[in-house]
């Protein structure tokens, strides 16, 4: 049996959804040869720290009950500094001005030779070419499959299964927070404020939820896109944004009556980077509804690839976070 220690750092909706993923999937890695123990889970007053391994559901009690599973004041960095451990799984918020917590998280994990899996984008759309490079020096696996459609296999779908092929553009939804206030609007008349509070109870909006309707949240995923497929030195200052704060119920029906939807599209090629809120036909097949993502993948060997997938929400994008995990520890 491998045993793999890892901390968990940030602990909202994602930190938690993979505390319980992991002590639901307890048998399942232990039957393919791995133990996962988690020896911190740090949120923003602090870490609950055992080298011998946390106890993640009392963690999750503590959280849920006390909003903390602050036992120590001590910040992720200094979990990352002082206790030993393999893997760094790094959720906490995305920040595009400075790449907050999880930038400084990221150096220190490789600075310490630590793997990283993460769904944090902020790093990566500021300094995804540092943040490659310290892992490669480190010798250090980095994955963030996580980062970019949640559930819904992507990066690692295109730079694995669909290897060799030259990818010329994706296209497609990419914010499960956007797709599900637009498809209630419009089924439902829900109102955009109602819904947009329902989105951040429900663990799929960010912290910050104007990045969400924005346009932001989808801007740093094609970003990701850009650099981790297309090979490009992207930042967020290479995309076009538009949000959907514009977008009315009434536009929403008139499209509906003449055959369309609206959904926020964003697109990434080598040309050009942008998101913005377009007319979909109803049967077209990036008019998926609610928190499903969908992403259209032009190759050159295999035609258009397309994959759909909840794009967002704890249990789901930590499945994308145990595939990451699995990737590198199992076998
Ligand atoms: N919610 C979702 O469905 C998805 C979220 N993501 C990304 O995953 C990350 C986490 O998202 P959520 O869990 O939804 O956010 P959240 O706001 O629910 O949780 C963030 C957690 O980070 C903690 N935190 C804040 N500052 C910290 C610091 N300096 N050190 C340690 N912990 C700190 C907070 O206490 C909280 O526990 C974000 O980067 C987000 O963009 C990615 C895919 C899906
Ligand atoms: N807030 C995001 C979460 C996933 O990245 C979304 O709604 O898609
Ligand atoms: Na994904």
């Amino acid at each position: 049996m491998k045993t793999v220690c890892c901390s968990i750092l940030g602990f909202g909706a994602i930190g938690q959804g993979v505390a319980e993923v992991l002590l639901m999937k307890k048998e399942y890695l232990e039957s393919i040869g791995l133990e996962v123990k988690v020896v911190a889970v740090v949120d923003s007053k602090g870490a609950t720290v055992n080298p011998k391994g946390v106890d993640l559901a009392d963690c999750l009690v503590r959280k849920r009950r006390d909003r903390t599973v602050a036992l120590e004041n001590i910040s992720g960095v200094e979990v990352i500094q002082s206790v030993a451990h393999d893997l760094v799984i790094e959720t906490t918020p995305t920040n595009i001005l400075t790449g907050g917590a999880g930038m400084q998280n990221m150096f220190a994990a490789f600075k310490t030779g630590k793997d990283v899996i993460t769904s944090n984008k902020g790093p990566l759309t500021l300094k995804y070419k540092e943040l490659m490079e310290a892992a490669k020096a480190a010798g250090s696996h980095f994955r963030f499959e996580a980062t970019v459609g949640g559930s819904m296999p992507i990066i690692n779908l295109v730079n694995e299964v669909l290897a060799g092929n030259k990818v010329k553009s994706i296209k497609g939804i990419l914010n499960g927070t956007c797709n599900y206030i637009l498809t209630r609007m419009l089924e439902e008349r829900a109102s955009y404020n109602d819904i947009l509070a329902e989105s951040m109870q429900l663990g799929i909006a960010e912290t910050n939820p104007t990045y969400d309707v924005e346009g932001i949240d989808t801007a740093c995923k094609l970003v990701i896109l850009a650099n981790a497929i297309f090979g490009l030195d992207a930042t967020y200052n290479d995309v076009e944004v538009t949000g959907i704060t514009k977008v009315t119920p009434e536009a929403l029906e008139m499209a509906y009556e003449k055959g369309h939807v609206i959904k926020l599209i964003g697109e990434v090629s080598r040309e050009r980077i942008h998101v913005a809120p377009r007319l979909v036909p109803i049967n077209h097949p990036l008019a998926v509804g609610g928190t499903l993502n969908v992403a259209s993948v032009e190759t050159e060997l295999a035609g258009e690839i397309t994959v759909t997938g909840k794009g967002a929400g704890p249990i789901e994008t930590a499945s994308a976070i145990l595939s990451d995990l699995i990737a590198i520890y199992g076998n």
